[in-house]
């Protein structure tokens, strides 16, 4: 699928996507749900690396800096093509003739990067047998809730997130796209000791984003001078990727992504949510947040 086809009306209505079911408890888009036996059976190969997340966590950041890894600081090569072009999305599902994740996989030559959102109980079983890298990357759900809000709104592929108030109750109930915000970094954190998983956080990253390209690079095993390095900081900050047409999905039209609502890259800030969230629904979602957050070893810092 060209941009030039995107253009096309009849082909855009194509991408609207507000109907939702549930696979297995966790809620996807309908025609995802329709097509789950093909992605469940989605072929990994062990040379295959994996960006996983719950949505709105980083991962377009992670791309990325894996792509600017992966062609040794050449930003025109990084600029090839769009994001989710260079990395299929792989339960992504279309209506023929749009291209699936799937669809985009299969013809990508190997090694593969690839990207997902899903739950790591429903990730393809293919990718554990064939040991693929999977690099995880997980932000607080504070500010994520509030990323995820706003792109709903201003997003026409996904469902309606309704008013502030109604999406925090989503959120808090995984009433929302992928499922629950607290199974999914669980379930991924529990999983990261059995499989060749780097499980990072965005707040680490937005700490010392040079200390965490370094832990990217050693689990890629790959090398770099410190100069490349620099190169790849630099491309992949905030205020340079809020202006790569290829990063920052303005390449779409307007009618499918409207970034006069909200920008893709919106502020990219951990603490952000404090402009957003009451004090009263602060101390509810805490409550909330402890009980769910029970018996696990995993723990966010909500600012740095
Ligand atoms: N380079 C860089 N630095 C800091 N923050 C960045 C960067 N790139 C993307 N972002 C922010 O990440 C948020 C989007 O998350 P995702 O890429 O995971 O979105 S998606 O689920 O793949 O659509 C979204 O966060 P918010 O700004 O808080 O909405 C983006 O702005």
């Amino acid at each position: 699928m060209s941009l030039d086809e995107m253009k096309d009306l009849q082909l855009v209505g194509k991408y609207i996507q507000p109907e939702t079911r549930e696979v297995n408890g966790v809620l996807m888009t309908k025609i995802m749900s329709d097509n789950w036996d093909k992605i469940w059976n989605f072929q990994a190969k062990p040379d295959d690396l994996l960006i996983a997340s719950y949505a709105k966590s980083g991962t377009t950041w992670t791309q990325e800096i894996v792509d600017m890894i992966q062609n040794d600081g050449d930003v025109q090569k990084c600029q090839r093509a769009n994001t989710f072009d260079r990395h299929p999305f792989i339960e992504w599902t279309l209506p023929p003739p749009l291209n699936s994740g799937l669809d985009l996989a299969s013809k990508m030559p190997s090694p593969r990067t690839l990207k997902t959102h899903l739950p790591a109980q429903l990730l393809p079983p293919s990718f554990w047998k064939e040991n693929s890298k999977i690099i995880y990357v997980a932000r607080n759900p504070k500010d994520c809730l509030v990323s995820y809000y706003h792109f709903s709104r201003m997003t026409k592929m996904m469902p309606d997130p309704g008013s502030w108030e109604e999406y925090i109750e989503s959120f808090k109930t995984g009433k929302v796209l992928w499922g629950s915000w607290y199974n999914h970094v669980k379930g991924w954190w529990d999983a990261k000791d059995k499989h060749r998983i780097l499980y990072l956080f965005y707040e680490d990253m937005k700490e010392d984003p040079k200390r965490e390209i370094q832990k990217i690079l050693k689990f890629l095993e790959k090398e770099m001078p410190e100069e490349v390095l620099n190169k790849i900081l630099y491309h992949t900050s905030f205020d340079v990727m809020k202006q790569n047409p290829m990063a920052n999905y303005t390449t779409l039209p307007t009618i499918l992504m409207d970034q006069s609502i909200s920008p893709f890259m919106r502020k990219g800030m951990p603490g952000d949510w404090k402009n957003y969230f009451t004090v009263a629904q602060n101390e509810e979602f805490d409550k909330d947040y402890q009980k769910k957050m029970a018996g696990s070893t995993l723990t966010f810092r909500t600012e740095i």
